[in-house]
This record gives C-alpha cells, sequence and structure tokens, in this order.
C-alpha cells in the first residue's frame, strides 16, 4: 500500500499547464508567463482567455471575448427574486455558491453528453465559461444591495469587467485609479495550480458535474479561513491588534498559543508569495497618491510582517496572497465579508480553465484511503446494549 500523507502534501493530482510555481524561489507564472508581467501589462478579460485557452488573445480575439462578457451581465429576474429571500446577515460566500448553483438550473448540461461519457460540446463549455465569469462580479455587487434592502445596480455594457465591479458596487461613476487597482487584484487571484478549490472543482468536474456543480464546490472550498477566507480574518487581526506597537505581545501571545497568523503561510511557498510582494506595492502606490497618507491597517501589517518574519521565517511561513489583499480592499471601501467573494469572481477564471482541460481528458477521482477502524464486530440488537 502507497503511503499516506496528511492534506496530500507533494502528492501530484493531476497534469496541467495552466499556471507554474516555484514555492522555493517565489515563482509564478500563468501559461509561461510571469505574473509580475501580468500584473504590469494585462487586464483580467486579457488573462481569463490566457488561461482558458493557453495564448495571449489577438485584438480581435479579445475584442470577442470581452463583448461576450460585456453582454452576458444580466442576472435573471428569478435569481435575483431568490436572492431577496437570502438571510441578509448570511456570508456572501454562502448567497454566492447558492445563486451559483441555482443557476445551474436554468443550463442543464445532460443535452452535452453526446453518446461517451465525455461533455463533448465545445459550445456548451464555451458559453458557460462566459455566462459564469460575466455573471459572478455581477450576483456579489448586486448582493451589497439587496441585503441592505435596495434594488441593485444594474451592469454597465460601456464598462470594463474591474470598472463594472465598481460601478455597481457604488452605484457611483468608476475611479479609474481604483478600477485598475481592482482589476490587478484580479489578475493575481484568478489561478493558482492545483489549491484545495480547484482541486474540488476537479473531483467535482471528475464526476461530469455541470459547471454550475464544479464551481460551487469551488466557492464552498474556497470560503474556508485556510484558504481564500483567510484575506477576511486578516483584517479582523489587524484590528484586534490596534497598532505597531502591539503587534509584538500580541504575537508572542498568539505563538505561545499556537495560534494561526492569518495571511501567513503557504503549502508551496517557503519564501513570501510573490502575489503579496505585489499587493504590497499597490498598496502603497494607493498611499502615495492619496498624499502620503498610510492607513493604520496598512502600519499595524507592515509590523506585523516584519515582527512574524523574525519568527516564523526560520519555518519558511511569510505573507500569503491574503495578506494585503484585503486591508487593499478596505481602503477601496470595500465591506470585509465581500473580500473572499471578489477572490472567487478572480479565481472562477482558474477553475474554469482546469475544469476545461480535465474534460479533455477526464478520469474520476476516487483515491482510496487507510481504514483505522474496528472490523468484525458482531451487531448487538438494541435492547442489549
Ligand atoms: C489563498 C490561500 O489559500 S493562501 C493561504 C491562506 N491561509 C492562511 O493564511 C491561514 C494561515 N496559514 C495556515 O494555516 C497554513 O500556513 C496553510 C493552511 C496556508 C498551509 O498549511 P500547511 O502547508 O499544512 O502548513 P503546516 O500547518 O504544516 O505548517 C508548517 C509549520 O509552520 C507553522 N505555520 C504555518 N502557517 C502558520 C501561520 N499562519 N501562523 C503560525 N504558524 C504557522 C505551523 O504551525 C507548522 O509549524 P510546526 O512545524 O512547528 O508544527
Ligand atoms: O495555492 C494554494 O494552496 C492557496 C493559494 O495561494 C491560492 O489558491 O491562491
Amino acid at each position: 500500500m502507497s503511503e499516506y500523507l496528511p492534506g496530500l502534501e507533494g502528492v501530484p493530482a493531476t497534469r496541467s499547464n495552466i499556471s507554474f510555481i516555484d514555492g522555493e524561489k517565489g515563482i509564478l507564472a500563468y501559461r509561461g508567463y510571469p505574473i509580475e508581467q501580468l500584473a504590469a501589462h494585462s487586464n483580467f478579460e486579457e488573462t481569463t482567455l490566457l488561461l482558458l485557452d493557453g495564448q495571449l488573445p489577438s485584438s480581435d480575439e479579445l475584442e470577442q471575448f470581452d463583448s461576450q462578457l460585456r453582454r452576458n451581465r444580466r442576472v435573471k429576474y428569478n435569481i435575483r427574486e431568490m436572492m431577496k429571500h437570502l438571510p441578509k446577515n448570511g456570508h456572501p460566500m454562502e448567497m454566492l455558491q447558492t445563486a451559483l448553483a441555482s443557476l445551474g438550473m436554468f443550463y442543464p448540461s445532460n443535452e452535452c453528453m453526446v453518446g461517451s461519457d465525455l461533455c463533448e460540446d465545445l459550445d456548451y463549455i464555451h458559453n458557460m465559461t462566459v455566462k459564469i465569469i460575466a455573471r459572478m462580479p455581477v450576483i456579489v455587487t448586486m448582493w451589497a444591495h439587496i441585503r441592505s434592502g435596495y434594488d441593485p445596480v444594474e451592469p454597465r455594457p460601456d464598462l470594463s469587467y474591474a470598472e463594472n465591479f465598481l460601478y455597481m458596487y457604488t452605484g457611483a461613476e468608476p475611479d479609474p485609479e481604483l478600477a485598475r487597482i481592482l482589476d490587478t487584484c484580479l489578475i493575481l487571484h484568478a489561478e493558482h495550480t492545483i489549491n484545495a478549490s480547484t482541486f474540488a472543482a476537479l473531483v467535482a468536474g471528475s464526476t461530469l458535474a455541470s459547471p454550475y456543480g464544479v464551481i460551487a464546490a469551488a466557492i464552498g472550498t474556497l470560503s474556508g479561513p485556510l484558504h481564500g477566507g483567510a484575506n477576511e480574518k486578516v483584517v479582523h487581526m489587524l484590528h484586534e491588534i490596534g497598532s505597531p506597537e502591539n503587534v509584538s505581545r500580541w504575537l508572542d501571545r498568539k505563538l505561545a498559543s499556537k495560534e494561526k497568523i492569518w495571511g501567513m503561510g503557504h503549502r508551496e511557498y517557503k519564501v513570501k508569495d510573490p502575489r503579496a510582494t505585489i499587493l504590497q506595492g499597490l498598496m502603497e502606490k494607493l498611499a502615495e497618491s492619496r498624499g502620503g497618507r498610510v492607513s493604520p491597517l496598512l502600519e499595524t501589517a507592515l509590523a506585523l510582517e516584519d515582527a512574524a518574519e523574525a519568527r516564523l521565517g526560520p519555518k519558511g511561513v511569510y505573507a500569503n496572497v491574503d495578506f494585503y489583499s484585503g486591508i487593499l480592499y478596505a481602503e477601496m471601501g470595500i465591506r470585509t465579508d465581500q473580500f473572499t467573494p471578489i477572490f472567487a469572481v478572480a479565481r472562477a477564471a482558474g477553475w474554469l480553465a482546469h475544469w476545461r482541460e480535465q474534460l479533455a481528458d477526464n478520469r474520476i477521482f476516487r483515491p482510496t484511503q487507510v481504514y483505522t477502524g474496528e472490523t468484525g464486530r458482531e451487531f448487538v440488537p438494541i435492547d442489549q446494549r
């Protein structure tokens, strides 16, 4: 029997040519392009097409995809109505998972099972990819209004993906600088090899579940605080610390009681996550453009990162992508519980790229276990126990 490795550490679960990580050197590349270049020169729409198709698109290809996304922003009336009946104080990740799973009822995938057990309907796969990517941010921003008892802001087809998100979220004309920052955040969060939520997507996809079932499984998996949910925890943690002077004592106490420092540590990276470095730069640039006003959250975060590096660095524990993203979103006026939904909006690109890659050569995931339970027991009737 093969060795059991908790958390499947180091166990390859698939072959993929979508993204690459060198965790010792802090390298991340999508389809061979370094994340730093994509963050500096691409936009979310283009990066998504790169992830889906494997190549940087021509301007015609990009324009066509972008216009499909813009035309598919409207969310069905029934889904809006359903959202109005969800608990207003429920977590937006649960709302998002519910809405995505419900959308699947309108687009059944059964018709695309052509004779064999593989989904060969490329039009269905493409159309559903567009619908999911186009509608996820719309659902997230609609919820921001619906849960406060207001009508959602209607999407605008003249705005880019990131601009439309900000417009629908605030109801105001999007600030170009904030839109560019959000666009970069979306690029940084779009893909990351076989992380837990992408693995969940692959497991669901391997049963030939519909793309909506696949994305709903991935959203549920991303929501946990050990994964995408950590960005929200980081901001609560920084509020709890309060100010840079408190960092050292706070950290001693947490480490002594073996508690987690949110936004730190990674299964793959043994150095600082390259996405955290880019996000930190964005945060500093935003502060500069606001006359050098550094947010108290950022000041505390910088002090915590320094102190934690000294204590946890020897274990290879450094800031991950979730460490700075929440601070940036908070500075952009986004509510804390919307941070992970924004992550999900971006990661839909990676989830769908992996789902499509796997469909082309699918085999159901069915690992084994090491049984540690009892054997050979005799059933005892209830009145004799
Ligand atoms: C988008 C993302 O998903 S990025 C990750 C977001 N998650 C977080 O930020 C939550 C905090 N971090 C963690 O819980 C972990 O680092 C994970 C879940 C990301 C990775 O977990 P694993 O790969 O299983 O790491 P593991 O738990 O084995 O940690 C190795 C060592 O580093 C320590 N460590 C790892 N992360 C942390 C942390 N955040 N705070 C304190 N110590 C930590 C562990 O206690 C362990 O120490 P030990 O060897 O003395 O027992
Ligand atoms: O790769 C991981 O395990 C977690 C992560 O950083 C991501 O999904 O972006």
